[in-house]
């Protein structure tokens, strides 16, 4: 793994919440990681543990208050809030519990959504890719399917399309399997896990399912503010 690329990288890195003038929590103490492409890793720990804090760091919609934090070698504490949304449209993509479909809209068009805001308008390539990447999940007879129309699972690998049609090199997923039943939550697991091989993109997920994450290649534990390596 070590000749791969490092995608993500942290070095010391600490999250302090100010709760009023006097009061201040620091739920990551200092934090270390790295990540290669194509890597797929488990994130675990207890709820209020800081998984969602430092994922938040990594998806550059929040700032580390002590240490760095680099995206595939850009430190996200040197960006301004200009440089971050640069960072999160170009490198990063995203996965929640709930999936976020705009209901109104299209298979397709909500897959596209990220690119056409970015460039004002998706490109030829944008399409052929994102209805590639739609085949690949299964979905190329619903692309035109209005998302209310489709089944949990098939909502999900939609979003799980959208996080990746602008070629990220890392997609933060924040229980993406929550929201679904054990079969699909499984299959919508199995077909991330593939594509982050197939595409070479790296995976940060963070789950409560113990059996998903013994799937993952690499689990990591944040516990008392400390992220460590679990070994399986
Ligand atoms: N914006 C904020 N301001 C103050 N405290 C916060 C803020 N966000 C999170 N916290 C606190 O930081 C700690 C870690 O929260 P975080 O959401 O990162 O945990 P988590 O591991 O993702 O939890 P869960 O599994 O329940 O989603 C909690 O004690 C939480 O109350």
């Amino acid at each position: 793994m070590a000749s791969r690329p490092i995608v993500v990288e942290t070095q010391q890195l600490k999250k302090t919440y100010n709760l009023g003038t006097e009061k201040a929590v620091e739920v990551l103490h200092g934090v270390d990681m790295v990540a290669y492409a194509g890597e797929f890793i488990a994130i675990i720990g207890q709820s209020g543990s800081g998984k969602s804090t430092l994922l938040n760091i990594l998806g550059a919609l929040d700032q580390p208050t002590e240490g760095g934090a680099w995206i595939d070698g850009t430190e996200i504490g040197s960006l301004d809030s200009l440089g971050l949304a640069k960072l999160r449209g170009q490198k990063l993509g995203f996965v929640f519990q709930f999936h976020h479909l705009l209901e109104e809209f299209t298979c397709l068009e909500n897959v596209l959504m990220p690119v056409s805001i970015q460039k004002g308008g998706p490109e030829p390539s944008d399409t052929a890719y994102a209805k590639e990447l739609l085949d690949r999940v299964g979905l190329s007879s619903q692309l035109h399917k209005r998302t209310n129309q489709m089944s949990g699972g098939q909502q999900q690998r939609t979003a799980i399309v959208r996080a990746l049609t602008n070629r990220p090199r890392l997609v933060l997923a924040d229980e993406p399997t929550g929201n679904l039943d054990s079969r699909s939550g499984a299959e919508v697991f199995a077909l991330m896990r593939e594509i982050a091989r197939e595409l070479g993109v790296t995976f940060l997920m963070v789950t409560h399912d113990d059996r998903l994450a013994a799937a993952a290649d690499r689990i990591l534990r944040i516990e008392d503010g400390y992220l460590n390596e679990v070994y399986k």
